[in-house]
Formats: structure tokens, sequence, C-alpha cells
């Protein structure tokens, strides 16, 4: 099986706080991954150290092989990395359309071009772009509205489509299920289950197990910045140190 992202010795400080130790894991190409653990655990950390958001204190990443752990942030997305976050990063008051070509800006080759008014060309390809990725997930009802008017659950797609759009190979999602209702999670669901047949990767931190469950074949459990398990949901529910810190509590299954 090849791995598309690599771990290895990861550990990141801030100050005299060891947030990540020693941590290991790979994730294979094609498959869907969760990072897991209670709060604190250290698991967004892990996302900003992936995507470049903080440098590493020691340790590696690949990506395809290839060291990435000097990239600067913007250039990892060339390497096929994309995010969401915790909290939408949208404009409420620009429309749908207006906040994906936002999302946009890192495909351009000077910084000064962001000035380039290519939201009055109908037909630039950008536009198409967003227009027909809208469409594929069911979403063009909403192509001109603004973003602040829409339903969460539509708001946290459009996010993803944000993301989504500079076709990554890896996709790391922190919490995307966080706050939507169980409609709104099945449509998110089956939005992911989209991106799974194109062949994207997913990495994903989030605390509904059942979602997990349904989606991820391999889990990775952190506890205090450590890794604590590792495999199959099914198996690492049943762990008894997963179960002592993070299953056994109010949050299990
Ligand atoms: N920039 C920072 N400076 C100092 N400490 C930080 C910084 N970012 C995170 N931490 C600390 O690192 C630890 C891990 O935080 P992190 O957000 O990675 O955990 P998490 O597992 O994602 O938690 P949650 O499930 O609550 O989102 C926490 O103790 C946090 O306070």
């Amino acid at each position: 099986m090849t791995m598309l992202l690599s771990i290895q010795s990861l550990c990141k400080t801030f100050g005299g706080l060891e947030v990540v130790r020693d941590l290991s894991f790979d994730v294979p190409d094609g498959t869907a991954t969760a990072l897991i653990g209670p709060n604190g655990a250290g698991k967004t950390t892990v996302f900003n150290l992936i995507s470049g958001v903080y440098p590493v204190t020691s340790g590696s990443i690949r990506m395809c092989g290839v060291d990435i752990v000097d990239l600067p942030s913007r250039h990892r997305i060339g390497r096929g990395i994309a995010r969401s976050f915790q909290n939408i990063r949208l404009i409420p008051r620009l429309s749908v359309i207006d906040n994906l070509l936002i999302g946009q800006h890192v495909k351009l080759k000077r910084p000064l071009d962001v000035l380039r008014p290519f939201r009055f060309a109908r037909d630039h390809e950008w536009i198409r772009a967003a227009k027909a990725e809208l469409s594929a997930f069911g979403l063009s009802q909403y192509d001109d509205e603004p973003v602040g008017l829409l339903p969460y659950g539509v708001r946290k797609r459009v996010d993803l489509i944000r993301a989504t759009l500079s076709s990554p190979s890896l996709l790391m999602l922190d919490e995307p299920a966080a706050g939507l209702n169980a409609s709104e999670t099945r449509e998110l669901h089956r939005h992911l289950d989209i991106l799974r047949e194109r062949g994207t990767t997913l990495l994903i931190i989030e605390h509904d197990m059942h979602f997990i469950r349904s989606i991820c074949e391999q889990i990775v459990v952190l506890n205090f910045g450590c890794k604590i398990a590792e495999g199959p949901f099914d198996q690492v529910r049943t762990d008894q140190q997963v179960s002592e810190a993070y299953l056994g509590t109010e949050r299990a299954t």
C-alpha cells in the first residue's frame, strides 16, 4: 500500500510545553484516517504542523516520500495538502461564488494578481470551476447567496468546496461534523463519499464516533501529544488505554 503522508518522530513544544511527543503514523493513499483523542490532546496542533502553520520542533512529515517540514505553508498546497478549520473561514456578506474565488488566490503566481478584476469576466475558468463544483455537490441554488444567510450545514460544505477546489490529494478536516444536525451530517457524509470516489485521501479530527466509524478505515488515538493506539475502529475501541483516556468518558459510543 502506498503511503501518501508519513509522519515520523514528530515533536512540538510551545515554550516549555510539549504538545506533540515523538508521534509517528502513516496515512495510506486513498484511505480515510481519523485522529481522535480528548480535548487538548494535540490533534489540531498536528494539523497545524502538517499544513505548515507552525514549524516543527523535530521530526519529519513526508508527502509522497518527500519531506515537507521546511516548505512554507502555501507551497504545501501545491504538494496536494488542503484543510478546513474548526471555525468556518468564509466571508459572510460575500456570495458563495465570491468566497470560492477568494479561496483560489493561492493559485496566483504573483501576490498583486489578487487585484485583477476576474470577478467580472463571467466565463473565467475559476468561476466555471467553482460553479461546476457547486453543481457536483448539489449546491448550485446557492451560487449567488450571501454565505451569512445560508444554513450552517450548507456553509460547512461550501467551506469544504473552498478547500477542495485546489484538487488536493490529502484533505484534512478539523471537526467537520461539529454543530451539524442529523440530516446535515448525512449530507456531509455523502459529500465526503464523493470526494473519496474521486480518490481524495482524508485525515479527519472528529469527536462524533458514529461518523468516524462509518467513514474511516484507520484510527490514530492521541493523549497528551502521544499516540496511545492505532488501528481499525473496533480494535481501537476495545483498547483499555483508549477507554480510560477517551472513549470510556461521556463521549462513549
Ligand atoms: N500556539 C500555541 N501556543 C501555546 N500552546 C498551544 C498553542 N496551540 C496549542 N497549544 C496547546 O497545545 C495543547 C494541544 O492543543 P490542540 O488544540 O492541539 O488540542 P486538540 O487535541 O486539538 O484539542 P480540541 O479537541 O479541544 O480541539 C493545548 O494544551 C493547547 O493549549
